[in-house]
């Protein structure tokens, strides 16, 4: 089919509902990118705008309860919202098996990774699903992911893609301790003593997983891997791998500073849950990814969230100590459902919980 010229319905068809993803538009080897991956420029990166020499911070998480380096995470969650981990304590074997499980799995056929489309998959919790909302986004992001909402290991290993779901589990069982070890310094920051059983369950009661897909595009400058917005996680932590391509706002400007991917590092950043729950006092950014000319490329959040049915809002030992409460109660559930039914805006998710 001669998809370069076609209309977009019938690339809409072939991209969304026949399951060939945009790593099926990739693979025709087009030489112009297709009117329906055209963004808005204000959607694109804008590369005046990149602070070249800036970094994120980069934290040493081997004496994570030492108080010095408390404070740096607690001001990296203040002022950046994003920050790189090293030292982590996640075996690296485990890191190399999941990132070879996600080349695997969009390496298998359409045939097969269609069967997780969301007409078709076996469970609600794991879907393969392109752009972020095909049936609102004008422009379609150049990215695809399998998205996988734990339940149990029971749940996951009947119905996740046999070809990835042990390292997909295995990842996930071993990333606990990381986000217990990061939680605990946040919450400690907000003035609560410990990560006890109660607040764990609102913190991080539930975990989506998403294996992102971002195949080499013919026009990278005109397009975008993800366009801007804001997680809607407590926490994300986010493997990428060396080639790069991420994107955050700088607080309180327009400007981009590059997540340049540092060797066996992890990106931990901050959610819009975890903004509301500390009134405002960590933040949850903005940020994009670019398409890539030359390379395939890779990503694996896991979004740490509250559970479904959990009400966030500000919490008391945050709203004891100011006078200005920022956000109202909201139903966890509802929030995200919202998130997910519009195209990605920036920050606009988060109006949703606004007094
Ligand atoms: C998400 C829900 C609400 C789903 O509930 P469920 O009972 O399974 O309802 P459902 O009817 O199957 O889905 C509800 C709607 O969400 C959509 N949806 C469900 N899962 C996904 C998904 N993984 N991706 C996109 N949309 C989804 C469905 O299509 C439904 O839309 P509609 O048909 O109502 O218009 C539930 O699991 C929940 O509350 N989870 C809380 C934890 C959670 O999942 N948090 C989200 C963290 S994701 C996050 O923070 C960032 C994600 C992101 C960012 C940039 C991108 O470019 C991108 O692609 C993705
Ligand atoms: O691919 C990346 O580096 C980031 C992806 C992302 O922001 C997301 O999936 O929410
Ligand atoms: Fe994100």
């Amino acid at each position: 089919m001669a998809l370069s010229h076609c209309a977009t319905g019938e690339l809409k068809q072939f991209v969304v509902d026949e399951g060939h993803g945009v790593k099926g538009v990739s693979e025709l080897k087009l030489k112009t990118l297709p009117e329906l991956f055209i963004q808005p420029v204000e959607r694109r990166l804008d590369v005046s705008k990149v602070l070249p020499n800036e970094l994120i911070p980069v934290i040493d998480l081997s004496n994570y309860e030492d108080p010095e380096v408390m404070k740096s995470i607690c001001y990296a969650a203040e002022k950046w919202g994003f920050f790189q981990i090293v030292n982590h304590g996640l075996p690296l074997d485990i890191i190399d098996a999941i990132k070879d499980a996600t080349h695997k799995f969009f390496g298998l056929s359409t045939k097969e990774k269609k069967k997780y489309l969301s007409q078709n998959t076996p469970s609600k919790n794991v879907r393969f699903l392109t752009s972020f909302n095909p049936d609102v986004d004008k422009a379609y992001e150049w990215k695809d992911h399998l998205s996988c909402f734990y339940v149990s290991d029971e749940e996951a290993l009947q119905y996740w893609p046999t070809i990835c779901k042990y390292q997909v589990l295995e990842y996930l069982k071993s990333s606990e301790s990381v986000i217990k070890k990061v939680l605990e310094v946040l919450i400690k920051g907000l003035g609560i003593q410990e990560l006890d059983e109660t607040n764990q369950l609102f913190l991080m009661g539930s975990k989506r997983i998403n294996l992102n897909y971002y195949p080499v595009c013919p026009n990278p400058e005109l397009s975008i891997g993800a366009s801007g917005h804001s997680d809607v996680s407590t926490l994300t932590v986010l493997l990428q791998d060396q080639i790069g391509g991420l994107y955050v706002k700088k607080l309180d400007s327009d400007k981009w500073v590059h997540v340049t991917p540092v060797k066996d590092s992890l990106t931990i950043n901050i959610g819009d849950a975890l903004q509301i729950m500390s009134n405002g006092r960590y933040k949850s950014v903005e940020h994009k990814v670019v398409a890539n000319g030359h390379d395939n490329r890779i990503s694996v959040p896991i979004f740490v969230n509250p559970r479904p049915s959990d009400v966030i809002g500000p919490l008391p030992e945050v709203i004891n100590s100011v006078d200005n409460i920022l956000y109202k109660h909201v139903l966890y559930s509802d929030y995200v459902k919202h998130f997910f039914r519009k195209s990605t805006n920036g920050k606009d998710t988060i109006d949703f919980a606004k007094k």
